[in-house]
């Protein structure tokens, strides 16, 4: 199995609680991305104390009240499925906080993190916050729902959006990287996938993959896998018949989204 795919654990870590995944910097090679998704059956809380860690919450689906212990949010979450292609709700807790997620109704949830040290204001980033932008042309169309852009100053470092890939299309494609801390022209950016298909039997391919090759691994992704991209280029594929998701959580020394075409394929895009 390769290093950088990632089945669900589904660990029940207390009752109604399940962590589905749990990617960090002790069980990775990722220094400043960490990632969860917990599961939460209807009434429980989950609660967690951040310490030196920013993170964004995502009420991928069902709906959640989340609580800084300061400021609280109500019944936020937009959708049962991703594949209602529906923004959602997402709240920002910045380092050194404890924050509560109380499931409404069953839920699951991302928490996406990284190393932080500076404090910022808890944001809830409601769903009509998201800027929703269609990528591409041709079988390289793709929909973004942006939680957390660059654009957007409310985290240190993270960088957090989702990505909607339709029947036969590519989307991170063509093959692109952020790996090197070299602005203006690129910044260097760990990244965490998380996909859902939809129907759920459905799988894609995702290569990452750098310019030596001393990091070449096509993966077959099924639903509720997490994908880890340390470096290289990340293109993905989604066969005929299924409907891609994945949320992507990025973060680097620097908080700018500059990545780098493979320049054996950027032709595509001058056709
Ligand atoms: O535009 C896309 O296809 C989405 C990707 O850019 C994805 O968010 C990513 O690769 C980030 O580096």
């Amino acid at each position: 199995m390769s290093k950088l795919l990632r089945k669900p654990n589904n660990q029940e870590i207390a009752q109604g609680v399940t962590l589905v995944h749990d990617v960090t910097s002790e069980n990775s090679s990722l220094e400043y991305v960490g990632f969860k998704i917990i599961d939460l059956a209807p009434g429980v809380t989950y609660t967690e104390e951040l310490g030196k860690q920013e993170c964004c919450i995502v009420a991928v689906t069902g709906k959640i009240n989340v609580s800084d212990r300061d400021v609280t949010y109500e019944n936020i979450g937009t959708r049962k499925s991703v594949f209602e292609k529906q923004p959602t709700d997402s709240v920002y807790v910045s380092n050194d906080h404890i924050f509560d997620v109380e499931a409404v109704s069953g839920a699951r949830v991302a928490l996406c993190y990284s190393p932080s040290e500076k404090q910022l204001p808890t944001r809830l980033i409601s769903a009509s916050e998201n800027g929703v932008e269609q990528r591409g042309t041709g079988n390289n169309k793709r929909m973004v729902h942006n939680i957390l852009p660059d654009s957007d100053p409310s985290a240190n470092s993270l960088l957090v959006v989702e990505v909607f890939t339709e029947s036969g299309n590519w989307s991170s494609y063509p093959p692109h990287k952020h790996d090197q801390d070299n602005l203006p022209q690129e910044s260097f950016l760990e990244e965490t996938y998380y996909h859902e298909m939809n129907p759920p039997q459905g799988f894609v391919f995702q290569r990452v993959y750098t310019d030596d090759r001393s990091l070449d691994e096509t993966m077959t992704v099924e639903n509720g896998n997490v994908v880890i991209v340390p470096v290289g280029y990340h293109p993905v594929g989604v066969p005929e018949g299924y409907t891609s998701y994945y949320l992507n959580v990025m973060a680097g020394p620097k908080r700018i989204w500059k990545f780098h075409n493979d320049p054996d394929h950027e032709w595509i895009l001058k056709r």
